[in-house]
């Protein structure tokens, strides 16, 4: 299609607002579904995003539009997560893309999320089209939430605010007529040489890694030649498509087109999402510039249950492609054996990311606890060592000082919780910059430290606060800080993989709960055994492990012959799984390391 009817969009909200359903709608409104194929939600297929109601992974779409002045558009729009562990995704649908749907919920009005994907619509020079959304609703307040909407922006000072319910697609025409006459189609050269922003890829299982692009300029056509501009790796084009939304083949795409190229590339590290695809026989001399890698904020090891090692590296290479924000390597656990050392944007990214392992590729994982990445300042040193896995912590005797990543945290909550709500950042060590209205909202700036939020501030925040506050958080930089490591020793042998670093002043009281904890999880042996929270030499908190009953054959209770007989054979199962190994952790024991209030 000629680039000038062409229109390439995201849609970004605060999460919840309706992004999904508005989807749906607009490609039932361009008949790209037929009602077979309509289900609740057409565009949320992934299992995780299905259990949790959310929207994980950015989708694509090519819809065709007849538009009131008789002409036909395409429409390739982007639908994007809205939870603050993805706004990785978000910034790249935003490269890909000339304009933006800004949906906001007339019955919570302007939320945090709101903002920032507002503002990260404006870093990438989008004109962007502000909706009110769920119109129908008793508890709408769509004045309100316009004039929120005017405030937010000089740009939205006078421009029509549409206002629709996408739920039963009320006004959604007006939405559809905006975006060809708002959104400028893109601009490229069909002659220069073949320019291809990769902004997201997938592994198939039978295909490879299947790259998506958008075309800036030049053309593509199936079986060219191409190249991989950052590692000049070589990629024929075996298949080029469009989605609609699921993959269809094309023979070509030109200036402005959203597609896909199957590579045929088998190692999931060979493409970077970010890069620029090219032809081989004719490359542009400029590579796009790409993004910066996501930086990981939270670590934690996976391990395989059972003999499955090569399963779960082969899960974690295809997980890293499809998400290029989770990060892993290979560590060694003296207590678990061979694993990985994963990175993730926060918790909720993390659990993500182990429900995706158990439903994509059927592998249940161990998961230690969590942590951040210390900087170690070591005696006698100039450069510090970087931690991000307890295991590898130096011994306190060598260590001058730490310093541990702050995070600067943006909390937007309703004046009634305001309260609460700082009460609970003083008690995770957040110190207060600034504080302003907007609207009937106020806008509070923190900073704290990341490793108080990384665990379950997110949950708290909404529980303080009735469900009404959002938080979007960024690296604010490294601070001091006065932290220890807890090891744990198990009938006085210290098992690795549950170390944990905490605030030295908090350490007494999770020592003692952690082992109360762990009475009750670890398996019991036929004999006692202690089990010791040990921070800096010291045993801080013991509790014995009791051991397993009594010997029923022996003991001299009265008993009906077929319950003694049951429970000799609940001790033998007890009994042959204490001989496998010298200490089992199942995840119970790593849940009682996730579950402290640290
Ligand atoms: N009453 C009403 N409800 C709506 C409307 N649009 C969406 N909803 C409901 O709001 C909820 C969230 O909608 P989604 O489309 O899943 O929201 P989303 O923004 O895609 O959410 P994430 O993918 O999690 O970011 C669903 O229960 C929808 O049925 C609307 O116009 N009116």
């Amino acid at each position: 299609m000629n680039p000038s009817h062409i229109r390439n969009f995201a849609i970004i909200a605060h999460i919840d607002h309706g992004k999904s359903t508005l989807a749906d709608r607009i490609m039932e409104q361009t008949q790209t579904v037929n009602d077979r194929q309509s289900k609740a939600q057409l565009l949320d297929d992934l299992q995780v995003e299905q259990a949790h109601g959310v929207t994980v992974k950015s989708r694509t779409v090519r819809n065709y539009y007849r538009a009131d002045d008789g002409q036909e558009y395409e429409y390739n729009f982007i639908d994007t997560p809205g939870h603050v562990d993805f706004t990785y995704e978000v910034s790249k649908s935003l490269a890909a893309s000339d304009g933006a749907i800004l949906l906001v919920d007339a019955t919570q009005g302007v939320q945090a999320q709101t903002v920032a994907n507002l503002r990260l619509a404006q870093d990438n020079h989008l004109v962007v089209i502000p909706v009110v959304n769920k119109i129908d609703a008793a508890a709408a307040d769509v004045d309100r939430t316009i004039a929120q909407i005017r405030e937010l922006s000089p740009e939205f000072a006078d421009v029509p605010v549409l206002k629709i319910s996408a739920k039963t697609g009320l006004n959604v025409h007006d939405v559809m007529e905006a975006i060809h006459t708002t959104i400028p189609a893109p601009v490229g050269d069909a002659k220069a040489p073949l320019k291809a922003l990769v902004f997201d890829s997938q592994y198939d299982a039978f295909k490879g890694i299947i790259a998506y692009v958008r075309l800036v300029d030049g053309q593509l056509k199936a079986n060219d030649n191409l190249v991989l501009m950052a590692n000049q790796q070589a990629v024929a084009a075996n298949e080029i498509g469009i989605f609609a939304p699921a993959r269809v083949t094309a023979k070509q795409l030109g200036v402005g087109d959203v597609g896909y190229v199957v590579t045929g590339l088998k190692d999931p590290q060979a493409l970077r999402v970010g890069d620029t695809l090219t032809l081989a026989a004719n490359p542009t001399e400029t590579a796009l510039p790409g993004y910066e890698p996501a930086q990981s904020m939270v670590f934690a090891g996976f391990y395989p249950q059972g003999d499955h090692y090569h399963d779960l590296q082969l899960a974690v290479e295809k997980l890293a492609l499809n998400d290029t924000s989770f990060h892993y390597r290979p560590e060694n656990s003296e207590a678990l054996g061979a694993g990985f050392r994963c990175g993730f944007l926060g918790i909720f990214h993390l659990q993500i990311i182990r429900e995706r392992l158990h439903d994509e590729y059927g592998l249940d994982v161990l998961t230690t606890a969590p942590n951040v990445t210390y900087r170690v300042h070591l005696k006698n040193t100039e450069d510090p060592v970087i931690v991000n896995n307890p295991i590898k912590f130096p011994d306190y005797s060598k260590i001058d000082f730490v310093e541990e990543p702050l995070a600067k945290a943006t909390i937007t909550t309703t004046s009634e919780s305001l309260g609460p709500v700082m009460k609970l950042a003083d008690q995770h060590r957040g110190t207060l910059q600034d504080m302003n209205n907007q609207g009937d909202l106020v806008v509070l700036n923190y900073e704290l430290p990341f490793a108080e939020i990384a665990y379950d501030f997110f949950n708290a925040l909404k529980s303080v606060s009735h469900g009404y506050a959002t938080l979007t958080t960024a690296l604010a930089g490294y601070d001091l800080a006065d932290v220890v490591k807890i090891e744990v020793h198990v009938n006085y042998a210290r098992v690795d993989a549950l170390s944990f670093v905490v605030h030295r002043e908090d350490a007494p009281r999770v020592a003692q709960e952690l082992v109360h904890k762990l009475k009750f999880v670890i398996p019991r042996k036929l004999y006692p055994m202690p089990v010791q929270s040990v921070v800096e030499g010291k045993a801080l908190a013991r509790v014995d492990v009791p051991p397993l009953r009594k010997n029923a054959a022996a003991n001299g209770e009265k008993k009906s012959a077929s319950k003694k007989a049951a429970q000799l054979r609940r001790q033998s199962a007890n009994k042959r799984q204490a001989a496998h190994s010298d200490i089992e952790l199942p995840q119970e024991v790593f849940n009682a390391v996730l579950d402290l209030e640290k």
